[in-house]
């Protein structure tokens, strides 16, 4: 570099308030949204909440189809995950993150990292209560900073069908107290009840915007983030205690063989005593694992597929942020 680019100052002259000024254009511009076609409107709209508050399940019967997986194994979600909703005139792009809680360990403050990023960068916050389960303090904490967030804010009443219209407007009024909302709904994700509804609202809170995704694309995930979660979920759905929060899965190859999807993913636990529950007496558990989830994983890609699983111990990978990073369960940077 020579003396004269050296000394070179851009700014040379400007005083500090034009610079100020310059700095706010400059994140104005930054913050300025790309523009779609006239009336079109889009946006990203956030499904929070505690664990099994029903946001996974709402997000699938939006979308029409199950991209996340969802149990009733609480902290199901480990990954924010998009889904992709098309309506005419507006494209909702929907946010589903892991149930906030109270950390328990390294994997729990990442989840709830996850969660709590996505406050700042969307359009509508839309806040899951379970309709069936007394509103707590866990519920009180996550209204809090719903309520500092800048976003459009909706209260979403889920899992009517486990309650009486009574239960549902006692919880409605205690939900209510929490937070200033926009707006509110009751939904029933399992029964399909006001699903539309709920996708009405949130489009009425888009702001006019772009197609973000083409026609087609309904999520960000790639195929081994879907091949490890299906595998997650079938061993969810067959495990109790604490085995299910001990199970991490990565998908370490894919690969299309005459029109057949050559899968191979490896099941991580914490202990031996863990890793002979996932096997089974002869290798049952595993097996009905690998057919659970290849059942899904083929009507998910539209094709047969050979699911070939491996069981690890890896000891305390939950307290080790890089095991979490190296799984995906991590907080973006
Ligand atoms: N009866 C009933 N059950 C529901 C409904 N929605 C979700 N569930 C069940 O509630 C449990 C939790 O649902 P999820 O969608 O996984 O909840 P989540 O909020 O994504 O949970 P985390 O991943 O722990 O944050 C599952 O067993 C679902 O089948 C509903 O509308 N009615």
């Amino acid at each position: 570099m020579t003396d004269e680019m050296q000394e070179f100052d851009p700014f040379e002259g400007m005083s500090d308030d034009e610079l100020d000024a310059m700095a706010d254009d400059a994140a104005q511009a930054e913050d300025a949204r790309p523009a779609g076609e006239p009336g079109f409107r889009s946006g990203f709209v956030a499904l929070v909440g505690r664990p099994n508050a029903g946001k996974s399940t709402l997000m699938n019967a939006c979308m029409g189809t199950k991209v996340a997986i969802t149990s009733p194994v609480a902290q199901t979600t480990r990954r924010r995950m998009l889904g992709v909703v098309r309506r005419e005139g507006v494209q909702i792009v929907f946010v589903d993150t892991p149930g906030l809680h109270k950390p328990q360990d390294s994997l729990g403050s990442e989840l709830n990292k996850s969660a709590l990023a996505e406050f700042k960068d969307v359009d509508v916050l839309c806040f899951l209560v379970d309709v069936s389960k007394p509103i707590g303090r866990g519920d009180a904490w996550v209204a809090e900073r719903v309520a500092k967030a800048s976003a459009k804010r909706i209260l979403v009443l889920t899992k009517a069908d486990l309650a009486s219209s009574e239960m549902v407007n006692e919880q409605l009024e205690a939900a209510r107290a929490l937070c200033d909302f926009d707006d509110e709904i009751v939904v029933s994700a399992a029964r399909g009840f006001n699903v539309e509804g709920f996708i009405s609202l949130v489009s009425s809170y888009l702001p006019d915007g772009p197609q973000w995704f083409p026609d087609g694309v309904s999520t960000d995930a790639s195929d081994e983030m879907i091949v490890a979660e299906f595998v997650r979920e079938a061993l969810l759905l067959r495990t109790r205690e604490e085995v299910p929060h001990s199970i991490g899965v990565l998908c370490d190859s894919m690969e299309r063989r005459r029109g057949t999807l050559v899968i191979h993913a490896t099941i991580y636990v914490e202990r031996e005593g863990q890793k002979g529950i996932i096997i089974g007496k002869r290798g049952e558990m595993i097996k009905h694992v690998g057919i659970d989830a290849r059942r899904n994983l083929e009507a998910i890609f539209g094709c047969k597929v050979f699911l070939e699983l491996d069981v690890r111990v890896k000891s305390h990978w939950r307290e080790d942020v890089r095991e979490i990073r190296r799984l995906g369960y991590a907080a973006d940077e």
